[in-house]
């Protein structure tokens, strides 16, 4: 083989990625953003099963637990018009995006395990400050893009996207304690997968940002590979961008993930949120995993322990664990068992 072509294919493909063999884990006991008791015990929860031991049984990850954040809040707490818990989110992230920042500085993948999805603001805001090109993949059954003039709820778990994106900055009133964040990522470097819940205000802004969008229609249609790879490409081309995923549990459909706040039926199978680990896993590029929305309160013992493994299996998969193991790829010639021989 010509070794000169080899090299100067490899040259104008820019850098190679590969997956890194680090990630530091962590936690986040916060459930302000919603209105549910519950889901701020889903670190601990996630722990007592196994997670850590879980992801060190990953071929060669070193895996290095940071503990969880402090959730607590100084200043009295404050509710700006439909939006609950506005100091306590704001706090709670600031401290989250200085973690997420510290373990990207420490060349590990960063792993939070929510925590209700407020607090995609504080990993977004601490990834973007390590990579500055990094793109954003919302695994979710809900756009997430409300601001406090569209929300329904006035949960601010439904408002990250619009809190984190720039071209939002004018959509919101002045947000008393918010001063930390860093208002640079865009709107143009947002993917979402698993969309069956979106609210009218949020349905005008994916369309009028164009953001690309794979919604369970387009899943069943095009199957999770090509929608993944789909999202991957249109946010990316040259295939040379860091990857965030946040991955909120309720994308997965509610018979395998029960335990989860604001469910939704007609979601991912457990495979397909596999699958599609596995392919971001294979692109090198993953720096940044969030898992939210598992609450261990809702349900019984069985739903809870579902929807727990789901998020384990998840979170595995992202980071490079293979049901294959090393076997072959393909489907291996089993021995032909002889039947007609008596023993
Ligand atoms: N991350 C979530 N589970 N979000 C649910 C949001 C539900 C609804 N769209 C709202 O704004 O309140």
């Amino acid at each position: 083989m010509n070794l000169c072509r080899v090299f100067v294919r490899n040259m104008s493909q820019g850098k190679k990625w590969q997956p890194l063999k680090k990630v530091g884990v962590v936690g986040v006991p916060f459930e302000k953003g919603q209105k549910k008791y519950g889901v701020s015990v889903a670190p601990a929860a996630l722990r007592s099963a196994g997670l850590l031991e879980a992801l060190r049984e990953i071929d060669d990850l070193d895996v290095k637990d940071y503990g969880d954040i402090d959730t607590s809040s100084p200043e009295l707490d404050l509710h700006v018009k439909n939006m609950d818990h506005l100091s306590m989110v704001s706090n709670c992230n600031k401290r989250l995006s200085e973690q997420v920042t510290q373990v990207l500085k420490d060349d590990r993948i960063a792993v939070t395990i929510g925590g209700d999805h407020s607090i995609g603001v504080g990993t977004v805001d601490g990834h973007q400050k390590v990579n500055k090109d990094m793109i954003l993949i919302w695994v979710d059954a809900h756009a997430d893009i409300n601001t406090n003039k569209t929300s329904d709820s006035g949960s601010v778990h439904g408002m990250p996207v619009a809190l984190l994106v720039k071209e939002f900055s004018h959509y919101w009133p002045y947000l008393p304690t918010f001063e930390w964040q860093d208002l640079v990522f865009s709107i143009k470097s947002l993917g979402y997968i698993g969309l069956r819940s979106v609210d009218q205000y949020e349905r005008l802004a994916i369309q009028k940002f164009n953001v690309p969008c794979c919604a369970m229609e387009d899943i069943d249609e095009n199957g999770i590979k090509n929608s993944i790879q789909y999202i991957l490409k249109t946010l990316d081309p040259t295939n040379s961008r860091p990857i965030h995923v946040s991955f909120d549990i309720d994308s997965v459909d509610a018979l395998e993930a029960p335990s989860t706040g604001t469910a939704v039926r007609g979601g991912l199978t457990l495979r397909e949120a596999i699958k599609m680990m596995e392919i971001i896993h294979a692109t090198g590029r993953l720096r940044a995993i969030d898992l939210v929305e598992i609450n261990p309160a809702i349900g019984n013992e069985n739903d809870r322990k579902r929807t727990i493994d789901a998020g384990i299996s998840v979170l595995k998969a992202a980071l490079g664990f293979s049901r294959r193991g090393t076997a072959p790829r393909g489907v291996p010639d089993l021995p032909v068992q002889d039947n007609t021989t008596k023993r």
